[in-house]
């Protein structure tokens, strides 16, 4: 018998009851019993969903991030928490949120910063980076791993508790004194091992330790940290399943192959590969398991095609051979058969969570028992596949012509970046250091409530433009008061910069539910990229020259780019993401160019997700930044000398892709800076960056209010590495999640300090 498992369950819940019990909580309209219970409805839900697979993940529920969960467990906590005395779990927040000095709950008298955010492997998933110094200890507290297996327990489920590995655990946190990560991992283990122990006591017999580090270019002390590792937690107590998952073992397999555990589980869908090398080099009774069906993507798998490939495995391997999806399920959304809006064919090429776990039941089925048995379900999938191969609302020649016509002058600007800059700067007469913001501004409450009463048909179109513009009229106000130089509209009309694009383009679909965890409570609705892309209309013109006709100052035109659109859509597997990425930048382009024709002289394309789609491993950069670039280019360089570009890029580490970042010959990048203390610019520095940039000189994920003398000090530690003719003061990213007024002080005294440092 084939066995099939999971690796992980998306936990914020299909209507996101996650993050409302958890914003009640945060906002103190609701206590923490509540809060628990919310948790435990959710995994009982969650668990009942998954019924049928013979090994369910326990252990997967957070209630922020899996990471910092992990940091717990381990008691990994930062120094400027351990002294706390309240609740653990408002410990767990004020790391992963940070805590206002005005707070007052824990007589602490102090803030809490909050700890560092970055992205999970190339996903569009955030986790809370753990903290590593020399002087690092670690302490097992199980509670909450436990806990939560005797709840599976009492509710019957077959158990299989999940934890980040050693390795992985050191390989995704940051050394805070330069010391060396890997020196921790002597201290760390015995932990590991102890916590393995505390499973097997309670009868567990297989525990998946994911370790996706092994999907990347490891250098030789990683490596050979695994040996190290699996060595001293191989006790024989519990049985292993090492989960690798979003890309290929390859020059890592035999090192994957050669440790000691139980089972290992491969991504078969990125890693497809794999599969025979790993066949030969695993130890005659090690389990594989095979990630067949896709965890990353919302497609229907192709359940004749995976058979072909499973049947002569299972025929090899017998009882050896798992089946689940390719990884955790948490990056797509619950259940399709919420999404009673979508498109009749559409919704037949899909799959979500729930769906997905079917097909790996029926796949289980089909291995044991033959196709025969099963020739109706078999037939339906291999229908929908073939109506989504054959679709013509997938397949359109003309948009595959425009590509094939594709050539080098269209991603070229008409005149290099100098002559551009004294056109422009003829034109816009703008100040020494120039002052603007990312886009956004505070989506509220109003904003939220007015487009959802929009989408429920209480409020008719009329009403919900006006109410739009409105919110447009009050952002260029408090433009106006502040005295900023490049003013935006502030995107009130976006539920989300993405999904909003993908709503109005040809080619893409979008869902009412279909909710993903974008980090703690905040989710995003991936749009569903499903064929070639056209754009039937202007998408965002109408608004952006209505808010030029509120002021004199300069109003920017403000788009997302193809490759940011791309990232967090979910996007066609039947070809190359470069191509959609190309269709998309076709359509971007025919934007920029409708905003240039209604007069608007400063257009940003936003970028912000370049950097996160690098593959994993660094060999397959080149080609992923020769494509992006170019559709980066395509999309905004078809403009005359005097319209200014700018990109806008957050979550950025720029030293090793500076040259691609050259490459796109934006006119002005405005980029995340603040956390790093302007240490970013280097980059720019060392490189001879031509253009200008606006390095972002305050944190917006903080609450703190940044003083005029720390933008000031910023400032003048950019002016250190950058000409001051090339410098523009903005914050960090866009305003969106904070409160007006939060802003309002903010921008008031990031004016101050512009105008200071054109005095000086
Ligand atoms: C810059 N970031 C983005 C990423 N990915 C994207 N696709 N988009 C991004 O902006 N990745 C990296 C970062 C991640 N950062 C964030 C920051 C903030 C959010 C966020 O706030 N998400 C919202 C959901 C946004 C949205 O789509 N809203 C819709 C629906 C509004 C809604 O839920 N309405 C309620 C009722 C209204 C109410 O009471 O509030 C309802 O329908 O029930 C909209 O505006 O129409 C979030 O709430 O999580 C995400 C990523
Ligand atoms: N224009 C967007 C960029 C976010 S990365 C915003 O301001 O929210
Ligand atoms: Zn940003």
């Amino acid at each position: 018998m084939v066995t099939t498992h999971n690796l992980g369950f998306p936990r914020i819940g299909a209507q996101r009851e996650l993050k409302f019990a958890l914003e009640a909580y945060w906002n103190g309209k609701s206590g923490l019993d509540a809060l628990r219970d919310t948790g435990r409805r959710l995994r009982k839900t969650h668990w009942a969903g998954q019924q049928g697979l013979d090994l369910l993940p326990v252990g997967d529920f957070s209630f922020y991030d899996q990471v910092l969960d992990m940091s717990f467990t381990l008691g990994n906590l930062p120094e400027r928490v351990r002294d706390f005395r309240g609740d653990p779990l408002d410990n767990y927040f004020r790391v992963a949120r940070g805590r206002s000095a005005s707070h007052g709950d824990c007589g602490c008298g102090h803030g809490v910063q909050a700890g560092e955010m970055t992205k999970w492997f190339d996903t569009n998933y955030h986790y809370i980076v753990p903290e590593f110094s020399a002087s690092t200890s670690f302490s097992l507290d199980a509670s909450r791993l436990l806990e939560q297996l005797d709840e599976a327990r009492a509710l019957g489920i077959p158990a299989k508790p999940v934890i980040l590995g050693p390795v992985s655990y050191l390989f995704v946190g940051k050394s805070k004194d330069g010391s060396s990560r890997l020196d921790l991992l002597p201290r760390l283990l015995p932990v590991y091992a102890e916590l393995l122990d505390a499973l097997a006591s309670r009868g567990v017999e297989w525990v998946q330790i994911d370790e996706p580090a092994l999907v990347t270019e490891l250098d030789p002390g990683w490596a050979q940290a695994y040996a190290a590792a699996y060595q001293a937690l191989n006790t024989g107590k519990v049985k292993i399943l090492l989960a690798t998952y979003f890309g290929q073992l390859l020059e890592n397999l035999p090192l994957a192959c050669a440790l000691p555990v139980q089972g290992l589980h491969i991504d078969a869908v990125n890693g497809a590969a794999d599969i025979e090398p790993a066949i030969a080099a695993l130890p005659r009774d090690t389990v594989l398991s095979l990630g067949v069906v896709n965890g990353r993507n919302i497609w229907k798998t192709d359940l004749n095609r995976v058979l072909d490939l499973l049947e002569p495995i299972h025929a090899r391997l017998g009882d050896r051979l798992w089946i689940a999806p390719s990884c955790s399920l948490l990056h797509v959304p619950v259940d399709l058969n919420s999404e009673t809006a979508l498109d009749g064919d559409i919704r037949s090429w899909l799959a979500f969570a729930l769906q997905k776990l079917d097909e790996i039941k029926l796949l289980a089925r089909a291995l044991d028992g033959g196709r025969a048995a099963l020739r109706a379900e078999l037939q339906a999938n291999q229908a929908a596949i073939a109506s989504r191969r054959n679709s013509p609302r997938v397949n359109k020649p003309q948009v595959k012509a425009a590509l094939a016509s594709i050539d080098a002058a269209l991603g070229r600007r008409q005149s290099p970046y100098p002559l551009r800059a004294e056109k422009q700067a003829g034109l816009l007469k703008l100040p020494a250091f120039p002052t603007t913001t990312i886009g956004s501004f505070p989506q509220t409450a109003e904003i939220r409530q007015a487009r959802l009463r929009f989408r429920k048909g209480e409020l008719d179109l009329a009403a919900y433009k006006e109410a739009m513009r409105a919110e447009i009229a009050l952002a260029v106000r408090e433009q106006e008061v502040l005295g900023l130089d490049v003013l935006v509209h502030g995107e009130p009309e976006r539920n989300d910069m993405v999904e909003y694009f993908g709503e109005q383009l040809e080619g893409y679909a979008f869902t009412q539910y279909g909710w993903v965890q974008s980090y703690g409570s905040r989710c995003v609705k991936p749009p569903i990229l499903f064929g070639d892309i056209t754009r039937p209309q202007a998408m965002t013109v109408e608004w952006i020259t209505y808010a030029q006709t509120l002021t004199q100052k300069p109003m920017k035109g403000m788009l997302t780019g193809p490759v940011t659109i791309l990232n967090w859509s979910f996007v066609r597997d039947d070809q190359p993401r470069s191509v959609s990425c190309l269709q998309l930048a076709l359509a971007i382009r025919q934007e920029v160019l409708d905003l240039e024709k209604a007069g608007v002289r400063i257009i940003q394309i936003d970028e912000a997700a370049l950097r996160e789609g690098l593959p994993l491993r660094k060999s397959q950069w080149s080609d992923y930044l020769g494509w992006a670039v170019e559709s980066f280019r395509i999309a905004a360089n078809g403009v005359r000398d005097e319209t200014q570009i700018h990109t806008h890029m957050c979550y950025s580490e720029f030293n090793d892709i500076m040259p691609s970042i050259a490459d796109m010959d934006a006119d002005v990048i405005t980029i995340e800076t603040s956390r790093s203390d302007m240490e970013l610019l280097d980059a720019f520095d060392s490189f001879n960056y031509p253009n200008e940039i606006g390095p972002g000189v305050y944190d917006i994920h903080s609450p703190n209010i940044p003083t005029q003398e720390h933008i000031s000090d910023l400032m003048r530690k950019a002016g250190r590495r950058i000409p001051a003719e090339r410098l523009w003061v903005n914050p960090d990213c866009g305003l969106k999640t904070r409160a007006w007024s939060e802003v309002i002080p903010a921008l008031k005294n990031m004016v101050a300090a512009a105008r200071a440092l054109r005095e000086a």
